[in-house]
């Protein structure tokens, strides 16, 4: 991680600390050497760099879309989010939102337990100041006349899904015709656990080509996979009912979600359950998390691709769609609200009750891992289930790549090895995690 020079005097004047995040504690860029730290000094103020930057460019295109009126409103979002990253930079408040949308209200009220004095970037939780940047970033958008409704990171992941062609054709060919077994399941599962490394948060955007035969691939990302407990999953969802359903709790649009829907489509087929629900998000997040207009874009751009077995695939989970077999869950604020997961019998008990209807949810990605664990510093050997503090809804299961400085259910040493060779193998996504939960 290369830092800013230190040309300022800023971590004096915010009481930064030059050390490591301590253990036990909360994950926030107080700590120079967290990776929060340089997400907040150097990560995020580029995304936000590149969103304003994008606004001016595609003016044109913008009113050829939104009418005339989008002109003044692209000049007052693009010197909005300019702001918001000169806040950030000054380490400035998380002030409280005053748009009128569906989740300000549950905004504002975690605001306010957050203390006066660390209601800022870097004094308050990585999770929460992180989220709320998102969220300030929609509330800009949203404040508009004409702009309210654009995807401003829908550019990226459309082209980030075409990029990823070669990828979801080879992956496409080879599973036509599987078996119903555990090692075939579980390669799936290790399929959709890589496709996790394509998030454009973790590059700020930069586009990544997924590369090579997928399935040849796993295999060759073994020594990565930290954690497998693929076999408990499958035990967990083959001794479930063919009846059942299984929530997928999405993270990233693109190849990531192409990997969902191979392995909801292998669920379904198989008779591992009768539906699985794909919870998207309500508003852009995290640069390339998707939202339902990215998923019926991406069945739409298989269906109209000219490859015969790719367009067949897209045609056959759009009639998923349509019977039932995939559906999208209603629209659910609680997933870009700052909330860890612990919290969500106490603040959205309608939604935890919602997943105890599920045999299996599927989390995805390193965002629901910050918030399955909470962004703190757990020993990297605590048990998963110790770490979900209570949030027990059904078997449940996360998937992901290690691109935040939390871990935990190591076995003894590993992590220690793994810092040994690189300081910083927690923050590429190189190593992948399957962890596994059964029913409290
Ligand atoms: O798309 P994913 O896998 O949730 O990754 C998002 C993660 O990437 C980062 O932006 C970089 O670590 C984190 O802030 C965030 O947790």
């Amino acid at each position: 991680m290369t830092l800013p020079a230190q040309n300022d005097d800023f971590d004096v004047k915010n009481g930064i600390i030059d050390g490591p995040t301590p253990p036990k504690s909360e994950l926030k860029a107080l700590y120079k050497q967290s990776f929060a730290y340089y997400t907040f000094r150097v990560r995020l103020p580029s995304s936000l760099a590149t969103i304003a930057a994008a606004l001016v460019k595609d003016k044109d295109e913008l009113i050829t879309e939104y009418g005339a009126d989008a002109g003044a409103d692209i000049e007052q979002t693009a010197a909005a989010v300019t702001e918001l990253r000169q806040n950030i930079l000054n380490n400035g408040p998380l002030l409280p939102f005053r748009g009128k949308e569906t989740d300000t209200d549950v905004w504002n009220t975690f605001l306010e337990t957050i203390d006066k004095e660390k209601r800022n970037y870097f004094s308050t939780c990585w999770l929460y100041a992180e989220c709320y940047m998102y969220r300030k970033i929609s509330d800009i958008f949203q404040s508009t006349k004409s702009l309210a409704s654009y995807d401003y990171f829908g550019n990226q992941k459309k082209t980030a899904a075409k990029l990823s062609l070669d990828a979801m054709l080879a992956v496409a060919r080879a599973t036509r015709n599987t078996a119903r077994d555990g090692d075939t399941f579980r390669q799936l599962i290790k399929l959709n656990l890589w496709g996790n490394r394509c998030d454009l948060s973790i590059t700020s955007g930069k586009q990544i080509k997924p590369t090579g035969n997928a399935f040849e691939q796993i295999t060759g990302l073994e020594p990565k996979l930290l954690i497998d407990n693929t076999l408990q999953i499958w035990q967990a969802i083959d001794g479930g009912s063919k009846d059942g359903i299984v929530d997928i709790v999405c993270d990233n649009a693109g190849y990531e979600l192409y990997t969902d829907l191979i392995l909801a489509e292998y669920i379904i087929d198989k008779g591992l359950a009768s539906k699985v629900r794909f919870n998207l998000k309500a508003i852009p997040w995290f640069i390339s998390d998707v939202m339902a207009h990215d998923y019926h874009w991406t069945l739409q751009f298989m269906a109209d691709h000219e490859d015969e077995v790719l367009s067949e695939l897209g045609k056959k989970l759009q009639r998923f769609t349509e019977e039932g077999k995939f559906e999208l869950s209603p629209l659910e604020h609680f997933w870009t609200s700052p909330y860890e997961f612990y919290r969500m019998q106490e603040v959205k008990p309608e939604l935890y009750k919602r997943l105890q209807e599920a045999q299996l949810i599927i989390f995805k990605g390193d965002l629901n891992y910050r918030k399955l664990l909470g962004d703190y510093s757990w020993p990297d050997t605590e048990a998963f289930e110790t770490c979900l503090r209570g949030f027990r809804p059904s078997n449940l299961c996360t998937l992901r790549t290690v691109k935040a400085d939390l871990i935990c259910g190591l076995p003894e040493g590993v992590s220690q090895e793994l810092f040994a060779k690189d300081k910083e193998w927690m923050l590429t996504g190189e190593y992948g995690i399957i962890s596994f939960a059964k029913t409290a």
